[in-house]
Formats: C-alpha cells, structure tokens, sequence
C-alpha cells in the first residue's frame, strides 16, 4: 500500500512534543510551522505526505486540492469538522481524529452554581448570595443527546451525583446504552422530562442546524438548563434568534464556537451564557495523550500494522489484516477483468459475496472491485476514494450478499455486469493466499486461473490447434505463453487464459483465429 511512503508530516498547532519525539523515532521528518495563513498553507503543503492539526487549521477543499502528496490528516483531538472531508476522502486522504484520550477532560465543564458570574461579582465588589442561587444535581435527570463516547463518560460521572440519565442517539443501540445506565427514548418524550440537557454530537451536515430540533416549550419549567459541552456550537446557532433563552433555558455553558474567534457575540454576551475559548480539551494530560496518540496512529498506519480512528476509510481497515489482502488484490483483479471483457460502458456493476466466510466483506470488495474497474482511467485511486471516484464516472457499484456456495469452496466473489441485456460475469475466489478465477461468463474452469501477471483471454471452438496457432502469434511478437487454462465447454465452445511474457501491441492480430480476445495486466 503506498500509504507506506509517508516520510515528513506537517504540524500547524500547537500539539504536545511527544507528538514530534514519536514519529521522529520512527524516521519521520517533522516540520512545525503554526499560525499559517491559508495562503501560506496552500503554499506549504504539497511537500508533506501528513498534516496534523487541533481545531484552528481549517483544511478547506483548496488546501487539499493543492495537497499533491498527502495522504494523512491527522487530528490531535476529536472533532474533525474543520476538515473538508469530503474533498479529502475524494482524494484518497485518510482522515483520523483520536480515538478516546481527550474525552475525559471534554466533559468537565459546569454551570450549575453559576460560579463565574459569582466570582465575577466578588471582583467588582459587590456581595450577593441571593442571585447566585444554584441547583442540586442530585436526584434529577439528565437528558443526553449523543451517546458515543463522550456523551457514555457524561453519563457515568454524572451518575455519580446521583443523576438519573436518559437520552438519544440515532447510531447507539438502546441496550448499549442501557449498559451504561442511560435509557433512550424519541426526543419529544425526552425533553418533558430533563432537568438538564447535554449535547454531545459532532458537527456533521446531518447535525448542523439540529439545536432547531429541541422543543424548548416541552422542556421541563426553568429548571431546563441548556448545558452545551462537547460538541460544535453551531448545532446551538442553529436555533433561531436565540431565543431559547427567552424560554424555560435558564443556563447553558458553551464551549465551542462555530467561528474561532467568535465574530457575532450574540450567544456569548447574552448574560445566561458561560462561555470559554474552546478548552474543553486544553489541559497538560489530555494534550499529551492527543499528540501522542495521534502519532502512534499515524505510524502504525505507515507501517501497515492497523488503521485507528480513521473517519474516512472503512475498506482502507479492512485492507491492512493479512488473511483480507488477498481479497482486496482479488476484488480489484475481478474489477479489472471485467472492464477489460465488458468495456467502459457498464454502468451498474453487481458484487456478490458467496458464503458465511465473506458475510461482512461487502465493504472492502466494492471498493476493491471499484480500484479494479478504474484502474488507468482515474489517477490516484485507492481503497478511500474509490467508490466516489466510480459514483463520479457514472459506475453504480451495489453489493449483495448469498450464504450459498459454490462447490465445496465457502467463500468466493461474483462481479456481473449487463450490457444491452447481456450479462459479463466473473467469479473468483482465494487460493493459498493467491486470487483465482472460478467462472468466467458462465464458463467454469476446472483448474482455477491465478489472477496475477499479464494475461490474454480469448473464447473458441473446442479446438486443441487453436491454442498452438495463438501460441504461434505471439511468439512471433516476442512473447512467450507462460501459463496456459481452458474452462470447460459450454455450447461447443471454451474460454481460454494464457499467461504472457507481455501483452501484444495489436490484440486484434488473433481476430481471424479467436473471439473475444483480450488482455489485461494485473
Ligand atoms: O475536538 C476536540 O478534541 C476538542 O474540541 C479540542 O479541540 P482542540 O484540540 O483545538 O483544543
């Protein structure tokens, strides 16, 4: 994989120097430069095979566009809405955040006796005991919205004092959840009864704008205190006006800002708003852990050992266990090959994994199968952008699934297109670690075709002079057949797969003995 070639990465912030000591120890060049402008990035980046940012670097679509080389950004922290990942994704640019050593200090922010409108009185000189009138923690329910990783830590400390927690979550079954003691319910039975609501999603197209959702007038009366923590302000700016706070809101504490520095200070003058700049995870450990992290990642990604905390990338894991690497080179062989035999033209190419072995392996052969088809029309291709790459060139990729097996064989790959109703089908499968071809159109080979080298595949009559004659051409040309398969007759005529020296410059030279003919090199 040449993810391998990573050899100097860029930090552009402020990321803890066990982050730089890490990837260096393992032959990384590193070069910080903080407080780039977007020109000056877009200037920088091309040399750099990695970028790792926190949340200030805006890695905007331009930034990557002008990324020749890079294939990792690596976040030192959790949220990654300041990348553009789609533009990276599209670009075959792994995109990982850490995956759990900030959330801890993420979680610890608290509105509940209004201490910093407190102290901020004590520092004018006045004395007021009244005003500061604070709530209880204990024995009330706390709504959470979000219950990944950090959303579970709120949940588990806030238990602690005595909370009862319930919440939300489109993604985290309600038996995970309630192993961690929080019930789930829809959001209009939820909102009546919080006493406090904590918000705990990403910033996502799918989440922006959400804080619209939450019906404030069905929220318990005053006691309701909008607690915002971890999560992107702007799922809060979404709500119109603000006027949550005209409601039964009493409080809320926000710690991130959609733009960094805030240019409206709408939200953060208004007076039931605690706010800071963003420090949810800004302490000594949590920092060190980031950076840390975020390098020990970055290597075993380069050394091929495992995939952690990627956002991008789902077929990429899959691709780096021994035992799936051959059924990646499988996938993109069968991609390949059925490009070479049906031609640009196929726009819906069905893949169907065959047996209880390959149940889960939809994912990474689509893609597989989508570098396989692409390979030499697109540049670049790779596991992460290949199926948007295919969605782009107007190739649907579907996946299906059939416990059935072929044979005595658990486990095998059927790749079918169809071309003015007529269907190109190949099937393959892993050897001994090596890919094979089982079927081609229909034709079954008795003796399984290894996918690998330069190949010539033709169709004729059953006819052992056929084979010679072919043989005859081509050492003319210069080339030598390596490796000779036939598949088993179907309506008087076989396929035929010869393993070549190198392909023919004219495969059309063959026409007058054969059909069919084509090449490929895999
Ligand atoms: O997403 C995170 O990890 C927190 O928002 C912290 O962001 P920071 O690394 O910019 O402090």
């Amino acid at each position: 994989m040449d993810l391998v070639n990573i050899r100097k990465i860029l930090i552009t912030e402020s990321v803890a120097p066990g982050c730089k000591i890490a990837l260096e120890e393992n032959g990384i060049e590193v070069v910080e430069k903080r407080n780039l402008s977007k020109d000056e990035l877009i200037a920088e980046i091309e040399e750099y095979g990695g970028l790792i940012v926190r949340s200030a670097t805006k890695v905007t679509a331009e930034v990557i566009d002008a990324a020749q080389n890079l294939k990792i950004i690596g976040r030192a922290g959790t949220g990654v809405d300041n990348v553009d990942v789609n533009a990276a994704t599209k670009k075959g640019i792994v995109v990982m955040k850490n995956e759990s050593r900030n959330k801890c200090t993420n979680q610890k922010y608290k509105c509940f006796r209004h201490i910093p409108q407190a102290f901020a009185s004590m520092k004018a000189g006045e004395w007021d005991r009244k005003r500061f009138m604070g709530e209880e923690l204990y024995g009330k329910t706390l709504g959470i919205v979000g219950l990944g990783r950090i959303g579970k830590e709120v949940a588990i400390r806030m238990q602690s004092f005595g909370m009862k927690t319930i919440g939300f979550d489109p993604v985290i079954p309600a038996e995970v959840s309630a192993s961690f003691g929080v019930q789930q319910m829809p959001l209009t039975q939820l909102w009546p009864l919080c006493d406090f609501i904590t918000v705990h999603t990403p910033l996502m197209p799918s989440t922006a704008g959400k804080s619209s959702g939450i019906k404030f007038s069905m929220c318990n009366s005053s006691l309701c205190v909008f607690s915002c923590w971890a999560f992107r302000a702007q799922v809060l700016l979404g709500h119109s006006n603000y006027n949550l706070f005209g409601g039964n809101c009493i409080e809320t504490a926000v710690s991130f800002i959609q733009h960094e520095p805030p240019k409206n200070r709408l939200l953060i003058n208004h007076p039931n708003v605690i706010s800071c700049p963003h420090l949810g995870a800004s302490t000594v450990e949590a920092q060190e852990r980031c950076g840390q992290d975020i390098a020990n990642q970055i290597v075993e990604l380069i050394q091929g050992k495992a995939l952690v905390g990627a956002v991008n990338s789902q077929a990429l894991t899959s691709a780096l266990a021994p035992e799936i690497q051959p059924w990646i080179k499988l996938g993109e062989a069968l991609g390949a090959l059925l490009k070479a035999c049906a031609g640009q033209k196929n726009s819906h190419v069905k893949i169907t994994t065959l047996g209880a072995s390959l149940k889960n392996a939809g994912s990474y052969l689509t893609a597989a199968v989508a570098m396989g088809l692409l390979k030499g029309a697109c540049q670049n291709i790779n596991l992460v952008n290949a199926l948007i790459l295919a969605k782009e060139a107007g190739l649907m990729v579907t996946a299906d699934h059939s416990a059935t097996i072929l044979g005595s064989k658990d486990g095998a790959c059927a790749v079918e297109t169809s071309l003015s109703g007529t269907s190109r089908k190949v099937i393959g499968s892993v050897q001994s670690g090596v890919p094979v071809l089982l079927e081609l159109n229909g034709a079954r080979f008795r003796q399984h075709v290894p996918l690998v080298g330069k190949l010539l595949l033709y169709k004729s009559l059953r006819d052992p002079q056929t084979v010679s004659l072919v043989a005859g051409l081509l050492a003319n040309a210069g080339i030598y057949v390596e490796a000779y398969s036939v598949s088993l007759a179907a309506d008087g005529e076989q396929w035929s797969i010869l393993g070549i020296s190198s392909l023919l410059e004219d495969v059309n030279i063959l026409s007058a003995h054969v059909k069919a003919a084509v090449q490929l090199a895999i």
